[in-house]
């Protein structure tokens, strides 16, 4: 069973989101409503009710799940150091801009991917040790946060992890936004891929600072909630209708986050082609370039190897002449004699070396 779309739950996702999007609407900011904040370094907590009909079309379609019972969501102010985000953005903008071989699907790119037991030989390609280490550690902690602060039933297993840029005017060619990932649309994360159940979101920039708005809008039924991105900020809910979410588009800057999914129940890992769907058109593009390198050192060194070739030959033929005059020149000074005449009391006296 795929772990992707249900129609019935597509459907049912466009009648929320065609009912939430009539009139105005209130829109308030989320860490102003602050129920269930605890003090500084313990994340703002909101429980609401769960959205009951989306797992039941799912069920009823087919997909297995361990049901979510408790739904809310989650902010902590600062859950990455500076270091992390840091390293993080160096390591999108890296693989995004083509300077290095890993695999990235437009302006995303996959860490679940080099980690997936059954991708893992084909697809870890020059992720270094090192970031993937701290990636997966990063990815654990959240994962921690998510079973402390949300409290799901059942362990939690990582179902994807997105590095993403959003960035308009949106850049064309190999980073291009994904027209199907695009979240400034109105949607609900379990509706799109039905092994999705919690969801979290780590933000890399902030908003006002690197970018003008870029909020993610919580469309509540009696209005939106707002939370405006933060460096460092993690944001975690669960990934229901619940939680119908969408992106206010960024204006003036790059905005990278950090998108993770994670599953409870028996779906077991997304399968690997669903994984890899689209991955790996720069590793394609990177190796048609250097093939093409390779072509034109060879030329440039066909054109080198005749032109020294030539030069050679040329230098050899004016060494031959040079050669040739000279012996000549050596015959020619034997052959002439040297006379010397004197004349005496017995005649005229000639005598030549
Ligand atoms: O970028 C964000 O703030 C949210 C992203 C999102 O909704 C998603 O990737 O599903
Ligand atoms: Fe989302």
């Amino acid at each position: 069973m795929s772990t992707r779309t249900c129609p019935a739950a597509l459907e049912l996702m466009r009648r929320a989101v065609d009912e939430r999007s009539k009139g105005e609407r209130a829109s308030f900011d989320l860490l102003q409503v602050r129920e269930g904040h605890k003090g500084d370094f313990v994340p703002w907590i909101w429980h609401i009710p769960c959205e009951e009909e989306l797992p039941r079309v799912q069920r009823a379609a087919g997909f297995e799940f361990s049901p979510v019972q408790d739904c809310g969501r989650a902010v902590w102010e600062s859950f990455a150091s500076p270091l992390e985000v840091a390293m993080l953005r160096a390591f999108a903008q890296k693989s995004f801009e083509g300077h290095s071989d890993i695999p990235h699907r437009g302006a995303e790119v996959s860490l679940v991917l080099p980690l997936h037991q059954t991708c893992h030989s084909t697809k870890r390609t020059g992720i270094p040790a090192e970031v993937m280490d701290f990636a997966w550690s990063l990815l654990r902690r959240v994962e921690g946060a998510i079973l402390e602060a949300l409290m799901p039933s059942t362990p939690l297993e990582l179902r994807g992890a997105l590095l993403r840029r959003v960035q308009l005017p949106a850049l064309t060619g190999h980073q291009q936004m994904m027209p199907s990932h695009d979240s400034f649309a109105a949607h609900a994360d379990r509706a799109t891929v039905a092994a999705y159940h919690y969801s979290a979101v780590l933000y890399l920039d902030e908003a006002g600072k690197d970018f003008e708005d870029g909020e993610l809008l919580f469309m509540d039924r009696d209005g939106d909630l707002r939370l405006a991105p933060k460096s460092g900020q993690l944001v975690a809910f669960t990934s229901g209708l619940e939680n119908l979410h969408r992106v206010v588009p960024p204006h003036g800057g790059p905005r990278y986050v950090l998108a993770m999914w994670f599953g409870t129940g028996p779906n077991g890992p997304i399968p690997c082609d669903e994984l890899t769907s689209g991955f790996g058109a720069h590793v394609e593009k990177q190796r048609s370039t250097s093939e093409g390198q390779v072509t034109e050192i060879a030329i440039a060194m066909i054109i080198a190897m005749v032109f020294i070739i030539a030069l050679a030959a040329e230098l050899l033929r004016s060494l031959c002449t040079a050669a040739r005059y000279y012996m000549q020149s050596q015959k020619a000074m034997v052959k002439v004699p040297i006379c010397s005449h004197t004349s005496g009391m017995f005649g005229d006296h000639k005598q030549c070396a």
